[in-house]
C-alpha cells in the first residue's frame, strides 16, 4: 500500500513513520510513504500557500493552487488513488473505515490543511473528507498519521507474528481487557489471581467480562450486535 501525503510540514510525517510498526512495515516494503511539501508546488518566490479569507474573518486560508498543482503532479502517472482530505468537517474515521481503506485502496493521498482551513474548491479534487474526531487540530498531519498507522496495522504481515490486528479490541466491537505483566506485586498492587492460574478458559472468560465492563462504563455506544453469550455476561454485570 502506498500513502502520498501533501503537507507544508513534511518533517512531521517523516519523523513519525521511521519508528515502531510503521518503520518495520516500511523496511519490509509492505507500505510506502511519500511526503510532498506543498511549498514545492507554488509559483511565487516566497512559496506562499495561504491568503486572507474572502468575506473577512480571522486567520488565513490555504490557497487552492499548490494543492491543485500537487494533485495534478500525482495524477500524471494515471494510477488509481483515493484522495482524502483531513478536516474537522469530515465523516468520522473508525476502525471500520480503516478496514475499508485497507481493503479497497492500493494508494491513498492524504491532504493536510492548516490555518483556518483550505479553499473549498480543493474539495472538487478530493474523494473523501475524513475527521479523526470532534476537535480542531492545528493541522491535518496528526490526522494523516492516525490514518496511516491504523490502516497499516491491518495489512497482513505488517504486525509480524507477535501481534495481530484481528485481536485488536475494536475489531471485535468493544474495548480492550486489562493487561498486566511483571512484577506480580508492585507496592501491594497485585495482578488478578485468575491471570496466574494457567486456566485459559477462566482467563478468557475473565477478560471478556472485563472488556464488556469497560465498554459498558466508557463506551456503551459500542455495545450492539452482541452474541447471546456476551449478552448473558453483560446482563450479569448490570
Ligand atoms: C482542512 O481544513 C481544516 C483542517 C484542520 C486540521 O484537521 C483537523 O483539525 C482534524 C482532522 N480530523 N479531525 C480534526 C483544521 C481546520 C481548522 C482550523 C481552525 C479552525 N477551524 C478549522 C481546518
Amino acid at each position: 500500500m502506498k500513502f502520498e501525503v501533501l503537507t507544508i510540514f513534511p518533517e512531521i510525517i517523516e519523523c513519525y513513520i521511521k519508528h515502531g510498526v510503521l518503520g518495520k512495515a516500511l523496511n519490509k516494503g509492505i507500505v510506502e510513504v511519500k511526503v510532498y511539501n506543498l511549498r514545492d508546488f507554488t509559483s511565487d518566490k516566497h512559496k506562499k500557500v495561504d491568503d486572507y479569507p474572502y468575506g473577512g474573518g480571522a486567520g488565513m486560508v490555504m490557497q487552492i493552487e499548490p494543492f491543485y498543482n500537487a494533485i495534478m503532479h500525482l495524477k500524471a502517472d494515471e494510477k488509481p488513488r483515493k484522495l482524502v482530505l483531513l478536516s474537522p468537517q469530515g465523516r468520522k474515521f473508525t476502525q471500520k473505515l480503516a478496514q475499508k481503506f485497507m481493503e479497497e485502496s492500493k494508494a491513498m493521498v492524504l491532504i493536510c490543511g492548516r490555518y483556518e482551513g483550505i479553499d473549498e474548491r480543493v474539495k472538487a479534487f478530493v474523494d473523501e473528507e475524513v475527521s479523526i474526531g470532534d476537535y480542531v487540530l492545528s493541522g491535518g498531519e496528526l490526522a494523516a498519521l492516525v490514518i496511516i498507522d491504523s490502516v497499516v496495522r491491518l495489512i497482513p504481515g505488517a504486525l509480524g507474528d507477535e501481534l495481530s490486528a484481528v485481536e485488536d479490541s475494536f475489531m471485535k466491537g468493544f474495548l480492550d481487557y486489562p493487561h498486566y505483566t511483571r512484577p506480580e506485586d508492585f507496592k501491594g498492587m497485585k495482578v488478578p489471581e485468575v491471570l496466574l492460574s494457567g486456566d485459559h478458559k477462566k482467563i478468557a472468560l475473565w477478560r471478556k467480562r472485563q472488556a464488556l465492563k469497560n465498554t459498558l462504563k466508557n463506551r456503551p455506544d459500542l455495545l450492539k450486535n452482541l452474541s447471546p453469550e456476551d449478552m448473558r455476561i453483560l446482563k450479569e454485570l448490570c
